[in-house]
């Protein structure tokens, strides 16, 4: 069974569609990538599911239960499995708590105990030593250090469900492939479900099970990335990984799958 499965979901800003009957779904141990263009629509996904924005339509089923069929002060119990990470790690931290205060406040909102164990093991999962971290204040740390210190804070509870909405974005070029090893990291080893929101399709290709497109508040083409990335059905997946492949200086093997390099020239060629 999926953990997050979302189902024709719709999201209205006054009259205007954001997002158009939208399906996806992500499985235990699972990397989704959700890819597409600036105002596709995948921030106000990542936005319904976490509760801070209300859909006009369709259904959010966490482990089954579908969030939006429940009462208003179910809510938030049902979405304990479920963390979102957001793209800037410099809005995102407050300034006048230490490391293990903001790492523990997940804990708090949900009154869960054993505080100085889980925020030390959640430090320790996102490569963040405690003794060297848990003391410091946020302008004590580096942006991908803060990022990190999101990422625990939001492992702190175990969740199930990781939404990473475009976590490398404020990261410079050297910092973004650790931060997304990283991810991937977390779906294989604690079988954590990631759904991983970004724009940048070679970034995509490096840790992804199964890849979405969005455009224009759609969904227009999505499957193992594998296949969405040798053989995209779609025009816009094709313009993307053109777009891509100019952007990579012209080696689509850089944008294509790693195991698949052969296809991909026969198909390139
Ligand atoms: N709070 C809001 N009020 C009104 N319109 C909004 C709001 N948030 C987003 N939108 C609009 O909804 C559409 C989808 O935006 P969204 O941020 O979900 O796209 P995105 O794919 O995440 O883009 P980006 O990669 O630039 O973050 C855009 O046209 C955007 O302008």
């Amino acid at each position: 069974m999926r953990v997050l499965e979302v189902q024709g979901l719709h999201v209205r800003y006054g009259k205007r569609a954001a997002v158009h009957d939208v399906s996806l779904g992500v499985a235990r141990g699972e990397l989704l990538s959700l890819v597409g263009g600036s105002g596709a629509g995948k921030s106000t996904i990542a936005h319904a599911v976490a509760g801070l924005v209300a859909p006009s339509g369709g259904a959010i089923l966490v482990n089954g239960v579908d969030l939006l069929a429940a009462p208003r002060r179910a809510q938030r119990a049902l979405r304990l499995p479920l963390q979102l990470i957001l793209q800037d790690p410099y809005s995102s931290l407050p300034n006048h708590l230490r490391v293990r205060s903001i790492v523990a406040e997940p804990l708090l909102v949900h009154r869960l105990g054993d505080r100085a164990r889980r925020v030390a093991a959640a430090l320790d999962a996102v490569g963040l030593p405690p003794r060297e971290f848990a003391e410091r204040y946020p302008h004590q740390l580096s942006g991908g250090q803060r990022q990190r210190v999101a990422l625990a804070r939001a492992l702190v509870t175990d969740p199930a469900v990781l939404i990473a909405d475009e976590p490398t974005a404020m990261l410079d070029a050297t910092l973004r492939a650790g931060m997304t090893d990283l991810l991937k990291r977390l779906a294989d080893e604690r079988g954590l479900a990631v759904l991983h929101i970004t724009h940048d399709l070679a970034m995509a290709r490096r840790i992804s099970d199964r890849i979405a497109v969005m455009h224009r508040g759609a969904i227009v083409e999505q499957g193992p990335a594998h296949q969405v990335l040798i053989a995209p059905e779609h025009p816009y997946t094709h313009a993307l990984i053109t777009a891509a492949t100019r952007h990579q200086g012209g080696n689509r093997d850089q944008v294509r799958p790693a195991g698949d390099v052969p296809a991909a020239r026969a198909i390139a060629s």
